[in-house]
């Protein structure tokens, strides 16, 4: 038996034994979690300085302090996120039951990425963990020395039977995929999101794909350069570009093109020296295949800023790349490097349409001060989120929803998003075998009088907390009232009584009267 296997066969099997259901025990699986992050902080750092020269503070920072509010947020919402959630009543669920259960799915498979192989590998598990799951945990293969660590020291931590780590390569993942699950979380790029789609579709297992993709950047002439370049600088070259929802390109009005290039040099030097190369603050690009890929992206377009760079160390030095035309090499795939290319165009409506125009990105950034233009041109777009004056911060807000839309991806997490993600939510409605009046105008045999009612119960969608009292008893007595009309009729011979008796009568919708020519006498 493989070690997939293995593992899939054991989380199914521990997760049958239901133990991973109890609030008790999620909670004590994130405080190991904790624990692990605490605990093995230099374990961890090390690795990611070997992977991608992440630096004893960046680790923390970008990587293990996000992770630290998102499990202790789980662990003191928990309780209120697992509780059946209320759900709105109508006039013929008045006097039931009516919930919403958050449930556990199951088996999650959660393939992480390299970028950030701890932050985007083990916030789903949170989630998955909070909502009583299972989880097979595969972190990438790319970022070799942290999936060492990840499958070396989690199970130390949290239980190993119910999320086992599998360590490998593509073989791995794929015989991984062979596998069913009852949801797979993907974090990685949209060409390797079809691959895990297709594999899911054959269990019908759903999916999260967060993806990647390029997130523009828009400058107006009407804002702070200085801070919007500092800005922009940081969320540009933070882990060296490799960042799903770094500022992929800048599109701004020619006549600031050269300010932002002074600006975002300035930045350069106060973040990184005047040498990056020898800055511990700055990272490296993961391995010499992407180092290539990026280096050739650089050919047909003019250097600004930067360029500098040494295959031997995979270093790429901060660089902005000016007069951008569209066609570019670089305009052509997400660039996940230190590569900043301008585009110049004429105003905001003409940067709208160029973002419309392409695949609809993970982030929109828009820097301006006036907020009328950043609403306008939030409504005229589409992204999976959109941060207006600043880079990359709404990754970190946990009440905000974090994922793509279209070829950015489809799911969402965070927060409490992580926890409904990776729950079924399950529609409860308890009746009691009472009131069975009240059924009279479902049952066959069908009637136009049956169906008039019907629409008036199952069309008004009463909100009864917006109804004031008086109209709130109003509306009881009338319900009373139809409910003995049905008693009585369900005793009477069966006859059409249209013509007779028919009673004209004012009912309430969203707080308006309805003139009804609705006839009780309808069985
Ligand atoms: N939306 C997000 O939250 C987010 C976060 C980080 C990275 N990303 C995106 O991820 C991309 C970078 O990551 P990557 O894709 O290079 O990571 P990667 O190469 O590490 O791949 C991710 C995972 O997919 C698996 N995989 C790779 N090829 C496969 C195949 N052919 N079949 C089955 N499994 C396979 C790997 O084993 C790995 O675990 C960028 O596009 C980036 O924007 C997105
Ligand atoms: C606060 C910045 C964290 C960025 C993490 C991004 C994860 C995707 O690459």
């Amino acid at each position: 038996m493989s070690q997939e296997q293995r593992a899939v066969e054991r989380a199914r099997k521990a997760f049958c034994t239901g133990r991973t259901k109890p609030l008790q025990y999620r909670i004590d699986q994130l405080k190991n979690l904790q624990r692990f992050i605490v605990e093995r902080q230099k374990e961890i750092a090390d690795a990611l300085k070997k992977d991608l020269n992440k630096s004893e503070f960046g680790t923390p920072l970008y990587e293990t302090m996000g992770l630290e509010g998102e499990i202790s947020l789980a662990v003191s919402k928990l309780a209120e996120w697992a509780a059946p959630r209320p759900a709105t009543k109508n006039l013929l669920t008045v006097s039931d039951e009516v919930y919403i259960q958050p449930e556990p799915l199951g088996v999650v498979l959660i393939i992480g990425a390299w970028n950030y192989p701890w932050a985007v590998t083990l916030q789903p598990l949170i989630g998955a963990i909070a909502a009583g799951n299972a989880a097979v945990i595969k972190p990438s293969e790319v970022c070799v020395h942290t999936s060492k660590v990840m499958g070396a020291l989690l199970p130390l931590y949290i239980d190993k039977e119910v999320y086992p780590v599998v360590t490998g390569g593509v073989q791995e993942t794929q015989e991984l995929l062979q596998h069913r699950f009852d949801y797979i979380f993907y974090t990685g790029n949209c060409t390797v999101g079809k691959v895990i789609m297709e594999a899911a579709a054959k269990h019908l297992t759903p999916v999260t794909l967060e993806l990647g993709g390029k997130s523009p950047c828009y400058i107006d002439k009407n804002c702070d350069i200085t801070i919007a370049c500092r800005r922009i600088a940081w969320g540009k070259y933070t882990n060296c570009g490799q960042t799903c929802i770094a500022p992929d390109y800048i599109l701004c009005d020619p006549s600031i093109q050269d300010r932002i290039i002074e600006e975002i040099k300035k930045s350069v030097k106060e973040f990184y020296t005047e040498d990056p190369k020898t800055c511990s603050d700055y990272g490296r690009i993961i391995n010499k295949r992407h180092f290539k890929r990026v280096m050739t992206l650089l050919e047909d377009s003019t250097i600004a800023m930067g360029g500098q760079n040494d295959e031997s160390e995979c270093y790429i030095a901060p660089t902005v790349l000016k007069d951008v035309k569209p066609g570019a090499k670089v305009m052509q795939e997400e660039i996940f490097g230190p590569v900043l290319p301008i585009l110049c165009i004429g105003n905001v409506d003409e940067a709208i349409d160029f973002i419309n125009q392409r695949e609809k990105p993970l982030a929109l950034y828009i820097f301006s001060s006036d907020n009328k233009l950043i609403k306008h041109m939030i409504t005229e777009t589409s992204s999976g989120g959109v941060l207006a004056n600043d880079c990359l911060v709404h990754f970190s807000v946990s009440s905000l929803p974090f994922g793509g839309v279209g070829n950015s991806g489809m799911g969402s997490y965070h927060g409490k998003f992580s926890f409904d993600q990776l729950s079924h939510l399950r529609g409860c409605l308890i009746k009691q075998l009472k009131m069975e009046g009240m059924n009279k105008m479902r049952y066959p045999p069908h009637t136009a009088k049956k169906l008039s009612w019907a629409r008036f119960f199952i069309l008004n969608q009463v909100e009864l907390s917006k109804l004031g009292r008086w109209a709130l008893f109003a509306l009881l007595a009338v319900v009373v009232a139809v409910i003995l009309q049905m008693g009585y009729n369900s005793r009477q011979p069966r006859q059409d009584f249209s013509g007779h008796k028919s009673a004209k009568i004012s009912l309430l919708r969203n707080g308006k009267t309805l003139p009804g020519q609705i006839n009780p006498n309808f069985c």
